[in-house]
């Protein structure tokens, strides 16, 4: 182990999957997790098996595919938990169990209702059980930074002569400002006399916007291992963001001086993917990944620019890759021009899902004359992470102005068979999601709807995503896209139909029984 190596340990698949609204079926978990192995990262944090049949069957089939990289997996402290765990990830190439267990006195007194010498102990027996399973054993100590540091270095220390190959150091509220994370990391490292047997990690929360620069402190102290998830996405305000952490470690590596082995071209790709998959934008003024990250908009910085991009730019928009390009795709263009673009952006489409991608490309092409890279990225992502069609959206008309009740007809098809329904509504959208539901027998409300422009002008493709939330409280993403933004609606609510459709086929809904295959 190098003493300048950062380990990234990824948890955009259980913490980042922890944002309200979001809920990621096993097959975009498995996209996603496949993209971080690409991207490099140390560790998959692929979610916590005990929380629901689908997070286990999700874990368990990261573990089985993914390789070249630790699959970890959380428990509480306790044997179900771990045991749990245990059997999710048991066949990745790398297993490891996170267990954890909180430490400061808030959440003793209050939530665990436990003195300190019992959560030690627990703490304790947690690694010692994982520890019958694997060498690879994690242990959180949740609420790290407001514990009293002399009680945390008790605890890590006799994790880590437990068997602890890893000690993790949440700031799970995102209390913490930067000088005092650091200064907190390097006493509590001092604290622990058997400190050179275990990585220490932490694991920042963004309540204060200061996840990133408290882990940035926390490396300079020498922490090794960071936590975070792509976009910074997670529970409240979100974690750590892994590509600003990562552009901050190479644009500034004279003062880190850190390896670690991302492969930083690939984190536009990743973000867009995340952000798509999970139905959360990304700001255009985020770091690294925002869409106005690398624009210039006024005369001066563009003149600079124009002169030598180092007057304005810090990072080279390559490094994160994000190309440009002068080739034009468009309704005139052949498979050949398209694969080769989709080659450039990083997509290996073969087969049935090339000649979908291609089909569709060619329907925009054809309303809407030139392709944007951004254009591409929206089809290409339909297509990987499209489900089984239960129903296909086959035709619909609208009948709306400011003087009538907007009344849609909508035409689906289900295993070959045609369905019709009319229905009126609040304005159109609403009519369309109405005609659909009486198609479908569909009972889950609509509790997100938003609309966006992938480019601009006036013949953007407007994406639509949608959250459907079923009877039993479960999430379902669906999105749309479509140069007539009603079209991009309905596609988008059939999407989501068609989602929990798919995942009651596997019966991961309701917690009913799991089939074995994905
Ligand atoms: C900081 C973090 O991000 S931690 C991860 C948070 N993620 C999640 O909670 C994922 C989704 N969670 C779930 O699906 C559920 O909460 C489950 C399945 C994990 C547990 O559900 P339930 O058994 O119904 O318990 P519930 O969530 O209501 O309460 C949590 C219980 O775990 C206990 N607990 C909390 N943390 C720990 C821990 N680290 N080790 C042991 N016990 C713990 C609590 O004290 C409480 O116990 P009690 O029932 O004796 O009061
Ligand atoms: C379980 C731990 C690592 C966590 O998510 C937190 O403390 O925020």
């Amino acid at each position: 182990m190098s003493s300048n190596r950062i380990y990234f340990f990824d948890t955009t698949l259980r913490d980042g999957e922890q944002s309200p609204g979001v809920s990621l079926n096993i097959k975009e978990k498995l996209e996603i997790a496949r993209q971080l192995t690409r991207l490099g990262v140390d560790v998959i944090e692929a979610g916590f098996p005990i929380a629901s049949p689908g997070d286990f069957a999700a874990v368990q089939a990261i573990a089985r595919e993914i390789r070249g990289a630790t699959i970890a997996a959380l428990a509480r402290a306790n044997q179900l938990d771990i045991d749990r765990a245990w059997e999710a990830i048991r066949e990745a190439e790398e297993p490891r169990i996170h267990t954890f267990i909180a430490t400061s006195d808030i959440h003793l007194q209050y939530k665990l209702q436990k003195s300190r010498e019992e959560v030690l102990a627990q703490a304790v027996e947690a690694v010692k059980y994982a520890c019958r399973y694997t060498p690879n054993v994690e242990f959180s100590a949740e609420d790290a930074f407001r514990s009293d540091i002399d009680y945390l270095a008790q605890v890590v220390t006799a994790v880590i002569d437990a068997g602890a190959k890893v000690v993790n150091i949440p700031d799970t509220v995102g209390y913490a400002t930067p000088e005092e994370f650091g200064a907190f990391i390097r006493e509590l490292r001092e604290k622990v006399p058997n400190r050179d047997q275990a990585i220490f990690s932490v694991h920042c929360h963004n309540d204060l916007g200061l996840a990133v620069a408290n882990s940035l402190a926390a490396i300079l102290a020498g922490a090794q291992q960071v936590e975070c998830t792509i976009n910074g996405i997670g529970e409240r305000a979100g974690n750590a963001a892994l590509e600003e952490i990562v552009m901050a470690l190479y644009t500034r590596r004279s003062i880190f001086q850190k390896e670690f082995r991302i492969v930083t071209e690939e984190i536009y790709r990743t973000s867009r993917l995340v952000s798509a998959l999970t139905g959360m934008k990304v700001q255009p003024n985020k770091a690294v990944v925002g869409k106005n990250a690398f624009a210039h908009e006024s005369g001066i910085h563009q003149d600079g620019v124009l002169k030598n991009r180092a007057t304005y730019e810090i990072m080279n928009p390559e490094l994160i890759g994000l190309h440009k390009n002068t080739i034009v795709l468009g309704k005139h263009s052949g498979r050949h021009a398209f694969r080769d673009r989709l080659q450039q952006l990083g997509y290996q489409l073969e087969g049935e899902q090339l000649e979908q991608a291609f089909q569709r490309f060619k329907e925009l092409a054809d309303r809407k004359g030139e392709i944007s890279d951004e254009d591409l990225l929206v089809i290409v992502e339909g297509e990987i992470l499209r489900v089984p069609e239960t129903y296909t959206l086959e035709y619909f008309h609208i009948s709306s102005g400011s003087a009538v009740v907007p009344t849609a007809t909508v035409v689906l098809t289900r295993a070959g068979e045609r369905l019709e329904e009319a229905a009126c509504g609040d304005g159109p959208v609403d009519a369309i999601y109405k005609a659909i539901d009486k198609l479908t027998g569909n009972t889950g409300c609509l509790v997100h709807y938003a609309l966006n422009a992938v480019t601009g002008g006036k013949d953007a493709l407007g994406e639509v995503t949608v959250r459907l939330k079923d009877e039993k409280g479960k999430i379902f993403v669906g999105r749309g896209l479509s140069t007539d933004v009603l079209e991009a609606s309905a596609r988008a609510y059939v999407d989501a139909l068609n989602k929990l459709e798919y995942e009651r086929a596997l019966g991961l809904v309701n917690g009913e029984q799991v089939r074995e295959s994905v």
